[in-house]
């Protein structure tokens, strides 16, 4: 007998991609669990299973760093911080935080179908007697349209958001005299794509070339520097709704033009906000 449990959560992560450098996503967690029913006639029940599956997801990879450790140019060690993860490939990138900002995977390319295979397997070694697998399903959420992904960390955020480099990928919807406006979605959205968004106030050093930004945080001491072009700094935190107020702003400057934006963070979620000419 099998159980199912679509949509169940979203995992939100960055990770380094050999090819493209630091990535945001975000995905979709769909469970499939084969077992015995028990006496009450059930595999599992539903009002346990979610958030078994949740909190191992949470305490696990979600809101971390991915990092295929067997990548070219890709160094991992002890800082005071805790973990120090250097990169070269395709860019220079240096993140230091506490160890369980990161997740260390001994691969050369992180995919989501070996992401999955892993959280599988993680929750199959942890199922009840009855159960004799568990298996998800990671997706990426079909977006018609513009998208992006981003890399990020909420400083004064209590919980996993504070970690420097965790990521979404996101719909993007613009707005102009009660049309959308797609050219100009794509456009900002190819922008933002992959770039690590910062606030100003945590700039600690900036040359031609990088940036690096710091913050203390609840969880410890965070840092990350990279090149300046992937950077996009704001002048706040990078809330999802100060990003669709930056972005209003931007967008109505550039078109000179009042401006809606729908920022979303991750999927399913995020703010609304408007720029006035
Ligand atoms: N009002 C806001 N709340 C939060 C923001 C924000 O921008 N505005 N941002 C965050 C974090 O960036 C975080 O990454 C959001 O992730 P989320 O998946 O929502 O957080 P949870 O894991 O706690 O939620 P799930 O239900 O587990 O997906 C937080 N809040």
């Amino acid at each position: 007998m099998s159980l199912f449990v679509n949509h169940l959560t979203h995992i939100d992560v960055s990770l380094w991609s050999p090819e493209k450098g630091l990535m945001g996503c975000s995905w979709q967690v769909d469970a499939l669990l084969d077992g015995e029913l028990g006496e009450d006639g059930m595999l599992f029940d539903f009002g346990e299973v979610k958030p078994w599956i949740k909190r191992t997801l949470d305490n696990g990879l979600d809101h971390t760093l991915l990092v295929p450790i067997s990548a070219p140019g890709i160094t991992v060690s002890d800082c005071d911080e805790g973990l120090c993860i250097r990169t070269n490939t395709p860019y220079p990138m240096e993140v230091r935080g506490p160890a369980e900002a990161f997740t260390l995977l001994p691969w050369e390319t992180i995919t989501i179908e070996d992401v999955a295979d892993l959280l599988s397997d993680t929750l199959t070694k942890q199922r009840p007697a009855n159960v004799h697998y568990v298996k998800l399903n990671l997706s990426d959420e079909a977006i018609e349209g513009a998208a992006y992904g981003y890399s990020h960390g909420l400083k004064r955020h209590l919980g996993n958001c504070q970690r420097i480099a965790h990521g979404h990928r996101s719909r993007l919807y613009i707005w102009q005299s009660g049309e959308r406006q797609p050219s100009l979605e794509q456009q900002w959205a190819d922008w933002l794509d992959n770039r690590y968004l910062l606030e100003e106030a945590d700039i600690a050093h900036q040359d031609e070339e990088t940036l690096t930004c710091h913050y203390g945080a609840a969880q410890g001491r965070f840092t990350i520097t990279l090149p300046l072009e992937r950077c996009c700094v704001l002048p706040k935190p990078t809330t999802v709704e100060n990003i669709a107020a930056w972005l209003a702003a931007q967008v109505a400057e550039q078109c000179e033009k009042s401006t809606s934006v729908q920022a979303f963070e991750g999927i399913n979620k995020g703010a609304m906000a408007d720029a006035l000419t």
